[in-house]
C-alpha cells in the first residue's frame, strides 16, 4: 500500500500515478487533494507521512508544483526521509543510500512520463546497508537531539 498526497499543483499528476500504479495492481491509499482547487500542502504532505511513519502504508509519494514544499511537510514527520527527485539517477541513489521511504516530485517541473519512470525506480531499487546504515541511523538520531 502506497500513501499518496497532492496539493492543487500535484493533483493531475498525483491522479495519473494513482492510475499507472493502479494498472500494476499496486493500490494508493489517497490522503488528498481532491481537486485543483486551491488549498494548501503541509497539511496533505502531513497526512501521507503520518500514513507511512506509522506502518499504514509502506511508501509515500507527494506532489505539488516544485515538490519542495510538499517533501518539507513530509519531512518534518519523525521517521519520514522523504527526497525530492526529477530523475531516476536521485530516485535509485536516495534508495540506495538514504533509505528514503517517501518520494516527492514537483508537477511542474517533469513530466507524466518521467515521473512514471522515477516511481518505478523508486519502488523497485533496494537499500544498500553497510556504510549507508551507518549514515541513515545518524540522521534519524537527529530527531531525538531537539
Ligand atoms: O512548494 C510549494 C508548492 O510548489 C505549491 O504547489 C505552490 O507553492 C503552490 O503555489 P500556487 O498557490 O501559486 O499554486
Amino acid at each position: 500500500m502506497i500513501a499518496i498526497a497532492s496539493d492543487h499543483g500535484g493533483y493531475p499528476l498525483k491522479e495519473h500515478i494513482k492510475a499507472y500504479l493502479a494498472a500494476k495492481g499496486i493500490t494508493c491509499q489517497d490522503f488528498g487533494t481532491d481537486s485543483t482547487e486551491s488549498c494548501d500542502y503541509p497539511a496533505f504532505g502531513k497526512a501521507a507521512a503520518q500514513a507511512v511513519a506509522s506502518g499504514q502504508c509502506q511508501w509515500g509519494i507527494v506532489i505539488c508544483t516544485t515538490g519542495i514544499g510538499i517533501s518539507i511537510a513530509a519531512n518534518k514527520v519523525r521517521g519520514i526521509r522523504c527526497a525530492l527527485c526529477g530523475d531516476p539517477l536521485s530516485a535509485s541513489l536516495t534508495r540506495r543510500h538514504n533509505n528514503a521511504n517517501m518520494l516527492a516530485m514537483g508537477a511542474g517541473i517533469v513530466g507524466k512520463n518521467l515521473a512514471e519512470n522515477i516511481v518505478d525506480t523508486f519502488l523497485n531499487t533496494q537499500f544498500e546497508g553497510g556504510r549507508h546504515e551507518r549514515r541513515v541511523n545518524a540522521l534519524m538520531a537527529i530527531e531525538n537531539d531537539w
